[in-house]
């Protein structure tokens, strides 16, 4: 099986970087509309909730086809300053007048948080009522996953050299002794976010060039991220600005949609 290789976008500005995320989120979300007459999305915490700003009042979002999971979270209150869902309430969520219905945004169950198996197995559940028997698929297939990328190269919770990026089975996967706080998180398995119709990753600033320089130029070290390659006909892009793509020599695309 053929595995995507991965496109390169880089911008000048963060102005150009956001709006251009917000013309491929529309785009991606308008063809699986056709197609299904609903886009499933999943979402990391980090810098890349802000990045989603280019989507509030953008023409063509349709919020009420909008179905949310997170491609991870940390194992704290939702309403916890940590919580990647009240990231996402703050940064964009709250900003649509209630046009995504708060049922589609499926966050984890704040009632488990004192049991991290039975969290996960319930979160897991969730993309199962979503999910399962749909293409009669071993995983799910999301339409789009949107991806972070840490200083480490780890992407939603998977860190380098951790047994979970071996998980073979599971839909999301727990991890109690995460390198970066709090420790412990809930995330989306390799398995998964490669299964996906189509993964971006959104990395800014100067603090990224030598990590995405390894990523994109040394996939062979074998980083989380430079793991991260959706099976046929899946694509896995990169936005990205100038100063993060100072290093690398991969080849940019031209963003145009
Ligand atoms: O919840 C998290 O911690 C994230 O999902 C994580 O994977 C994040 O995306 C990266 O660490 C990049 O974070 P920054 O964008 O803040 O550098």
């Amino acid at each position: 099986m053929t595995s995507a290789t991965p496109v390169l976008y880089s911008f000048p500005s963060s102005d150009l970087l956001t709006e251009s995320l917000a013309t491929y989120i529309t785009k991606i979300q308008k063809e699986a509309i056709n197609k299904k007459g609903r886009f499933t999305i999943a979402i990391s915490g980090g810098s890349l909730p802000k990045t989603l700003r280019g989507l509030i009042g953008k023409p063509g979002v349709k919020w009420d086809k909008w179905h949310v999971y997170y491609a991870d979270e940390r194992i704290v209150p939702l309403d916890d300053p940590e919580s990647n869902h009240a990231l996402c309430e703050r940064e964009l969520f709250s900003h649509l007048g209630g046009a995504l219905p708060a049922a589609q945004i499926h966050h984890i169950d704040e009632s488990l948080l004192g049991d991290i198996e039975e969290l996960t197995d319930a979160y897991e559940g969730e993309l199962i009522k979503e999910f399962a028997n749909k293409d009669a698929a071993r995983f799910p297939v999301f339409d789009l996953v949107l991806l972070g990328m840490g200083p480490d190269g780890h992407t939603a919770s998977l860190f380098p050299g951790h047994p979970l990026l071996s998980e073979a089975d599971r839909w999301v996967a727990y991890i109690e002794d995460s390198p970066k706080p709090p420790p412990k998180r809930i995330t989306l398995t390799l398995r998964v976010i490669n299964h996906a119709a189509h993964v971006a990753f959104v990395a800014s600033g100067d603090g990224k060039k030598d990590t995405l320089r390894t990523i994109l130029d040394e996939p062979e070290q074998g980083l989380p991220c430079s793991r991260v390659r959706p099976a046929h006909p899946g694509t896995v892009s990169w936005f990205v600005d100038d100063a993060a793509s100072a290093l690398t020599k991969y080849a940019r695309t031209q963003f145009g949609v």
